[in-house]
C-alpha cells in the first residue's frame, strides 16, 4: 500500500492522508502509531484508520516520518468506538483520540528557540524590552529553549508575539523536537555465571567467597531465590532487589560479586502493571433475596442485553457483580467494572482482590501516565480474562474479549464529562461499547435516573430489584430539621441544629461513627463587605469568590485563581471583608469546636489531591481512627461503613435549589445516597437533613426512602415540561470575549436553526454562570423528539455551523454543542 489514513488528535473533521515511505509498507497495518508532520512546523502521533494505493490528486501529500511501534497500539473496534463517541456526541475523531489514549502514547512536538547564528549582539539596542528579556534568556543558555520554558521563566503570558517579533527581526530561529513522554521501566535482575546443573562450577564458586561471608551469603540467597537446585524446569529471574533484601547485603556487595564472574547482572523492560501474584479466595455466599436476583439476572440476559438492578443502599449488589463477574471470568472473557468517583474503587479493589486476586485490573488518572500506558500495552497484548475497575475514561481501553460491562451507580452525573470534548456519557458509552462486543451491560443503583428507570419499567432494559437491606436492617430512620423553626427558637450553634449535634453525640457515645455532608467545599461560598455590601468576584468568571482558610485565599471555582483577601474593601475602602456561608473547611472547624474530643476527617477535592489521600481517609474512618467524616458529595455515595449511624445533610437546599430540570433528581439521588452510608449493620441509622424549605416535595418521598413515588412524581413533571425522557436535549454553546458579540451570534444561530427546527429550538439564554475563564456564554437549548431522526438533526447542525463559518459570523467565537447533558 502507498496511502494511509491518518487519525491525529487536533478537533479538526476526517483523517488526512499521507504517502507511506516504501521502506516500511509491509510492516504497517489499522492501529498503527506513526509520527506525521502535521501545520506548518509540527508533529503529531496519528494512528492509521486505514490504507490504499490510490492518493487524492488534488493536493500534493506529505510523507509519514517514522513508525513508532513494531505492532498496532489501538485495536480496530476501537477505532470504531471512536468513531461512535464522534458521531453521537458532535465532536470530531481527533478529538475523542485525544481522550481515549493516556498522554504517554501521544508523542508530540514542542516548540524550541535559540539565537540565529549570524545574530550580532550589537543589534540588541534594535529590540524591546520584551524581546531584550527573550533574548538575554537565550544569550545566557547555551541550549535551545522549549517555548513553554521561557514562559515560565520570564512570566510572559503571549509568547508567541514576542517570539514572531524576534524572527521578524531575524533574531533568532524556531524548530520543533519530538518529545516521547512514556519512559519504560527497566528492572535489574541478578543470576549466577554458571549453567544450571553444573554442581562442579557451583562448588567453584562457593570455594571463591569467603565461608561466612557477605557473598556467601547473597550466593545461597540466589540459589533459593532462583531454583537453581530444582530438579528440571528453568530458573526464575531474581530482580537485584529482591536478592538484597533478601541475603541483607548492600548492591555493593552484587557489583562485586559481578565483577569477580560470579554472577551477571542484566537490565531488562518490564510493565510498571504486572499480575501481583495475589491468589484468587472464595465466591461470597449470597442470600436468598440475592440469589432470587441473581437467578433472574441470568434469566434476562437470555433475550435483553442491557439490566438495571435497582437495588436498595446496602442490599448487597456489589456481592451479586461478584458473583456475575465470576461467571463471565470463566467464559474467558473480559469485565469492565465502571465506578463513577475515584474514590470508590478503594474499598472495592479490595474486596474483588479478595475474590479475583490478581486478576483485578485498576485504571484511573490519579495513575501516572507511565502506568496508564502500561496497563494499556499489558491489555493489547493479552486476552487474557481479567476485570478492570475504572472511572470513565476506562471505556477507551484496547478490550479484546469483553463480555460482561457494570455501570455501579450508573444515575451518577460524574460518569459524564462536561469539558473539553468529547462531552460523552460513560454509562452511555459503555452500553455502545458492551453491544459492539457482543458483551452484556448491567446497570446498578438504589437510586436510577429517571431515563433508565423509564427504559427498564418500559421493556427496553430488563429490571431486577432488591428491595432489601442485607442482614434485614431497616433503612435508616428519616428526620427534617426546619432550621428556620430551629433559628427563631434559637436551637441552632453556627450551622448546626441542637438536633442534629445531639443525633452525633448519641453516636460518640455508642461508639459509632458519623458522615456530615455539605454540597460546597472551601471555607465560606462568599466574601462580602459588611459596609458596602461590595463581594469580590473572580476577574475572569461570573462568580464571587470561594473563601479558603487553609490557603488564606479567595478562590475561583470555576478557573482556580486565587486572590488575596483585600485587608480594605476596593469599593469603599474600608476593613469591612467578612465571609459567609459554610464549605467543608468551615463545617470541619466548627465540627472541631462542638465535638472536640472526637477525631475528625474531612474529604473535598481539597484533601484528595494527591494519589494515596483518598484511600487513607477511607481506611482510617473505615478502621475507626476518625469518628466523624466531613465531606462533598464525595461522601455520599457507595462506600460501605460498618459503624456509621448518624448521616447529617448541612444544607439540603443547596442541593435542591438549583435552576437546572434535573435539580429535584440529583437532589433525591444525593440524599438518598449518603443517607444509605447510614445503619448498614446497626440499627441506629438516622439521617437529619437541615431544610428551611421542609415542605418541598421531593422531601417527602425521602422521608419514606420512596423512590418509586418519586420517579412517578418526577416523570409526570418531565411530561407536562416536556424534557428527558420524553425528548432529547441538545444544548448549544456559543463562547465569545466580547459581550455584544456573543449576544448578536447566538441571536443569529438561534434565528436560522428556528427556520430549520422551528420550536424545537429555545434560547438562548444566559447560562447560570454566564462569563468563565474571560469567555462570555449563551446557550441554546434543543429539545428533539425521540422519534425524529437525530442524525438528521446533527447533519443539520453541522452544516449550519459550516455556513456560519463560511460567512465569517462565527469569527472569535467558540461553538460547541453538549448532547444529553446531565
Ligand atoms: N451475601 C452476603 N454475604 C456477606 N456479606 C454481604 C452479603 N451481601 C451484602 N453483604 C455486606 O453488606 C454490605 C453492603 O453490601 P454492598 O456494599 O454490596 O451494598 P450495595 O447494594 O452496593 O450498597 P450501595 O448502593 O449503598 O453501594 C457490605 O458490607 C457487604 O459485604
Ligand atoms: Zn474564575
Amino acid at each position: 500500500m502507498t496511502f494511509a489514513d491518518i487519525l491525529v488528535p487536533v478537533p479538526i473533521m476526517g483523517t488526512f492522508t499521507y504517502k507511506i515511505p516504501a521502506d516500511i509498507g509491509d510492516s504497517l497495518s489499522v492501529g498503527h502509531r506513526v509520527i506525521v508532520p502535521f501545520g506548518r512546523k509540527k508533529f503529531y502521533t496519528g494512528i492509521i484508520t486505514g490504507m490504499s494505493n490510490i492518493g487524492p490528486e488534488d493536493y500534493e501529500v506529505k510523507d509519514i516520518s517514522c513508525v513508532l511501534d513494531s505492532n498496532p497500539v489501538v485495536r480496530h473496534p476501537q477505532l470504531k468506538f471512536w468513531q461512535w463517541v464522534a458521531d453521537y456526541y458532535l465532536c470530531t475523531p481527533g478529538e475523542v483520540m485525544r481522550a481515549a489514549m493516556p498522554a504517554g502514547l501521544k508523542v508530540e512536538s514542542e516548540t524550541y528557540i535559540q539565537p540565529a547564528p549570524d545574530y550580532e549582539e550589537s543589534e540588541i539596542d534594535r529590540l524591546n524590552q520584551r524581546e531584550l528579556a527573550v533574548m538575554e534568556l537565550l544569550l545566557g543558555s547555551d541550549k535551545k529553549m522549549p517555548l513553554d520554558v521561557i514562559s515560565k521563566k520570564t512570566g510572559f503570558s503571549n509568547i508567541v508575539n514576542v517570539t514572531n517579533s524576534l524572527l521578524a527581526k531575524g533574531a533568532v530561529m524556531i524548530s520543533e523536537n519530538l518529545v516521547e513522554r512514556y519512559r519504560s521501566r527497566k528492572e535489574v535482575y541478578v543470576r549466577l555465571a554458571i549453567p544450571k546443573g553444573d554442581n562442579e562450577a557451583l562448588h567453584r564458586l562457593f570455594d571463591s567467597v569467603k565461608s561466612g561471608g557477605k557473598q556467601e551469603k547473597a550466593l545461597l540467597a540466589l540459589i533459593v531465590l532462583s531454583g537453581f537446585m530444582r530438579q528440571g524446569g528453568n530458573v526464575n529471574e531474581v530482580t537485584r532487589t529482591e536478592l538484597i533484601e533478601r541475603a541483607a547485603v548492600t548492591t555493593t556487595v552484587v557489583a562485586t560479586m559481578a565483577k569477580k564472574g560470579l554472577v551477571d547482572i542484566y537490565t531488562k523492560e518490564v510493565n510498571r502493571f504486572s499480575f501481583s501474584g495475589l491468589v484468587a479466595g472464595k465466591l461470597p455466599e449470597l442470600t436468598e433475596a440475592q440469589n432470587v436476583a441473581l437467578d433472574k439476572v441470568h434469566k434476562l440476559w437470555l433475550d435483553k442485553d442491557i439490566t438495571l438492578l435497582h437495588g436498595v443502599t446496602s442490599s448487597g449488589k456489589t456481592e451479586l457483580y461478584i458473583h456475575l463477574i465470576d461467571y463471565v471470568l470463566r467464559q474467558g472473557r473480559q469485565i469492565l467494572y465502571l465506578v463513577p468517583e475515584i474514590a470508590l474503587t478503594t474499598q472495592l479493589t479490595r474486596r474483588l482482590q479478595c475474590v479475583f486476586g490478581d486478576k483485578v485490573v485498576i485504571y484511573h488518572s490519579k495513575f501516572s501516565d507511565n502506568e496508564r500506558v502500561d496497563i494499556w500495552k499489558k491489555l493489547l497484548e493479552s486476552s487474557e480474562p481479567c476485570v478492570v475497575i475504572g472511572a470513565r475514561s476506562s471505556v477507551f481501553l484496547p478490550f479484546s474479549s469483553l463480555g460482561l460491562v457494570i455501570v455501579d451507580e450508573e444515575h451518577e452525573s460524574a460518569y459524564k464529562q462536561h469539558d473539553p470534548a468529547p462531552r460523552y456519557n460513560a454509562r452511555d458509552a459503555a452500553i455502545v461499547l458492551a453491544s459492539m462486543h457482543g458483551a452484556k451491560t448491567l446497570l446498578g443503583s438504589a437510586t436510577p435516573s429517571i431515563e433508565t428507570y423509564y427504559k427498564a419499567t418500559t421493556g427496553r432494559f430488563g429490571l431486577v430489584s432488591l428491595t432489601e437491606r442485607f442482614e434485614g436492617m431497616k433503612l435508616p430512620e428519616m428526620r427534617l430539621i426546619d432550621m428556620s423553626d430551629a433559628r427563631k427558637k434559637g436551637l441552632v450553634t453556627g450551622t448546626f441544629a441542637f438536633e442534629t449535634e445531639r443525633l452525633v453525640n448519641e453516636s460518640l457515645k455508642r461508639g459509632e461513627q458519623s458522615i456530615l455532608f455539605i454540597n460546597r467545599r472551601g471555607y465560606a461560598p462568599i466574601a462580602r463587605c459588611k459596609l458596602c455590601g461590595y463581594v469580590p468576584k473572580c476577574n475572569n468568571c461570573d462568580v464571587s469568590l470561594t473563601y479558603h482558610r487553609h490557603s488564606d485565599k479567595l478562590v475561583c471555582h470555576y478557573c482556580a485563581a486565587p486572590y488575596s483577601v483585600p485587608d480594605v474593601c476596593p469599593a469603599c475602602k474600608e476593613p469591612g471583608i467578612e465571609v459567609l456561608g459554610y464549605g467543608t473547611e468551615r463545617v470541619e472547624e466548627e465540627v472541631e469546636s462542638l465535638f472536640g474530643h472526637a477525631s475528625i476527617s474531612r474529604m473535598d477535592l481539597d484533601t484528595t489531591r494527591s494519589k494515596d489521600s483518598y484511600e487513607n481517609i477511607i481506611e482510617n474512618f473505615s478502621k475507626g481512627k476518625s469518628q466523624i467524616l466531613v465531606g462533598t458529595q464525595m461522601v455520599t455515595k457507595g462506600l460501605d461503613f460498618d459503624k456509621v449511624s448518624t448521616v447529617g445533610v448541612i444544607n439540603a437546599d443547596s442541593v435542591i435549589n438549583f435552576p437546572d430540570f434535573r435539580a429535584s433528581e440529583r437532589a433525591f439521588n444525593m440524599i438518598e445516597q449518603v443517607a444509605g452510608r447510614a445503619g448498614r449493620r446497626n440499627e441506629n441509622g438516622v439521617v437529619a437533613i437541615q431544610t428551611y424549605n421542609p415542605s418541598h416535595p421531593v422531601l417527602s418521598y425521602l422521608l419514606q426512602h420512596d423512590y418509586t413515588g418519586f420517579y412517578e412524581h418526577e416523570l409526570s413533571e418531565r411530561q407536562r415540561y416536556n424534557y428527558p425522557p420524553f425528548v432529547r436535549v441538545i444544548y448549544i454553546y456559543i463562547k465569545h470575549r466580547d459581550q455584544t458579540a456573543v449576544s448578536s451570534i447566538a441571536f443569529e444561530y438561534a434565528n436560522r436553526l428556528r427556520k430549520l427546527l422551528g420550536n424545537r429550538v429555545n434560547g438562548p439564554d444566559e447560562p447560570y454562570v454566564a462569563r468563565i475563564q474571560s469567555l462570555y456564554i449563551r446557550r441554546i437549548m434543543l429539545k428533539i423528539e425521540n422519534n425524529a431522526s437525530i442524525t438528521k438533526v446533527k447533519k443539520l447542525l453541522n452544516d449550519l455551523r459550516i455556513e456560519m463559518t463560511n460567512q465569517k459570523l462565527l469569527s472569535g467565537a467558540v461553538l460547541y454543542y453538549d448532547v444529553d447533558p446531565v
